[in-house]
């Protein structure tokens, strides 16, 4: 997708990039920007724009007086006053060939979007009369546009108006699939794998549960994962930091209640350990006692050093065994799935030692 937007815009055609909350437009439009090698303008529909506020306006005097007294019976005076234009955004972009991220254009009123049109087609941008000014601008041949819309926004938003659709070419971006949701919060947030699988399928359900899609699952996901890996929670059905978390998060997307979301979110957290525990029982039935050499990288090794150290912390784990953290925490998350580990407050330990 990102490829073929490319090819538009090279080609010299304003792209409009088009889908529900949080699918990633933005971060594909500045990316998208940012390979056209242009310096990049980010402009936000507002519903208040004005036309000034797209083109720019008079600002402000400038005034000149010149005192010519050179012959010193003849004093020569002028007085003048001028107003300063100053450019808005798009005027400058459209001088200079920058690349403009118009974000969320369907903010803006149709009419004031409607300046864009020649701007596209004839290449020409009208600017109010002014007294120091031509009254209009050659659009310089290396400017770009590429806009974003969400067509199930309901507040603030007007319909797009055709004459300007006509000119872009639209690429419809669907919400990520739950493996590339899954990928972007390991490459964002650092969390290890099983956890991103878990908040994913977490955030999914119950967005579909609560009937809460016009929101952004993918944010939320983010969200969940990246408190988690700062502050070293292991996100499992059983741990109630997750949980908590998860709850902050997700309960006020939704318009129901909070008994009803409560509700709705274990019904849902039962469903994931369930399905947690079946995919450990396929993957292998063997895990019953103490790790094997076949087991997450590094579990062997991390049961053994707290079997000496009797309990230890994430940090200590890592420096004492020279391991990374992610490393660390999958072998961890793995025996505790196993119940080989217990968590207590921060600190590791073996779980025969708690019932010694
Ligand atoms: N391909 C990606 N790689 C990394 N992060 C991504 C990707 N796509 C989306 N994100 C992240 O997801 C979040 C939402 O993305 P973004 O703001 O681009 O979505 P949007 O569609 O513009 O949302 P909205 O319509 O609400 O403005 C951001 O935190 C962004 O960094």
């Amino acid at each position: 997708m990102a490829f073929r937007a490319l090819r538009y815009l090279q080609s010299g055609f304003p792209i409009h990039l088009r889908g529900p909350a949080g699918t990633g437009k933005t971060t594909l439009a500045l990316h998208l920007a940012h390979c056209l090698n242009r310096p990049v303008m980010l402009l936000f529909g507002d519903d208040e724009f004005k036309s000034s506020d797209l083109i720019g306006s008079e600002s402000g005097y400038t005034h000149k007086k010149l005192l010519d007294n050179y012959i010193h019976n003849v004093v020569k005076m002028e007085d003048e006053f001028r107003q300063n234009w100053v450019d808005s955004r798009l005027t400058l972009a459209c001088r200079e060939g920058f690349t403009l991220v118009y974000d969320e254009f369907n903010r803006s009123r149709p009419e004031v979007n409607n300046v864009l049109l020649s701007a596209l087609e004839e290449k020409i941008l009208s600017l109010p009369p002014s007294s120091n000014q031509p009254e209009y601008l050659n659009v310089n041949p290396q400017f770009r546009v590429i806009f974003t819309s969400n067509p199930e926004e309901y507040c603030g938003v007007h319909s797009t108006q055709d004459a300007l659709m006509d000119r872009l070419v639209t690429i419809n971006m669907p919400e990520p699939d739950e493996v590339t949701q899954r990928e972007i919060l390991i490459q964002k947030t650092n969390i290890d794998r099983e956890s991103a699988h878990l908040i994913v399928h977490l955030v999914k359900t119950f967005r579909l549960a609560t009937g809460a899609e016009k929101t952004s699952g993918l944010r939320s996901c983010l969200m969940i994962a990246k408190v988690c890996a700062d502050n070293d929670i292991l996100a499992t059905p059983k741990n109630s930091d997750f949980r908590e978390i998860a709850m902050d998060i997700l309960f006020n997307r939704t318009h129901l209640s909070l008994a009803e979301c409560t509700s709705i979110f274990l019904e849902v957290l039962k469903e994931c350990a369930a399905q947690q525990v079946e995919s450990i029982t396929i993957e292998d039935s063997s895990h019953l006692s103490e790790p094997t050499d076949n087991d997450v990288p590094f579990e062997k090794e991390v049961y053994n050093y707290l079997v000496q150290q009797r309990s230890e912390g994430i940090t200590g784990l890592q420096k004492g065994l020279n391991l990374d953290r992610n490393i660390v925490l999958n072998a961890l998350r793995s025996l505790e799935q196993k119940s080989l580990v217990n968590k207590i407050n921060r600190l590791y330990t073996i779980q025969e030692l708690n019932h010694s």
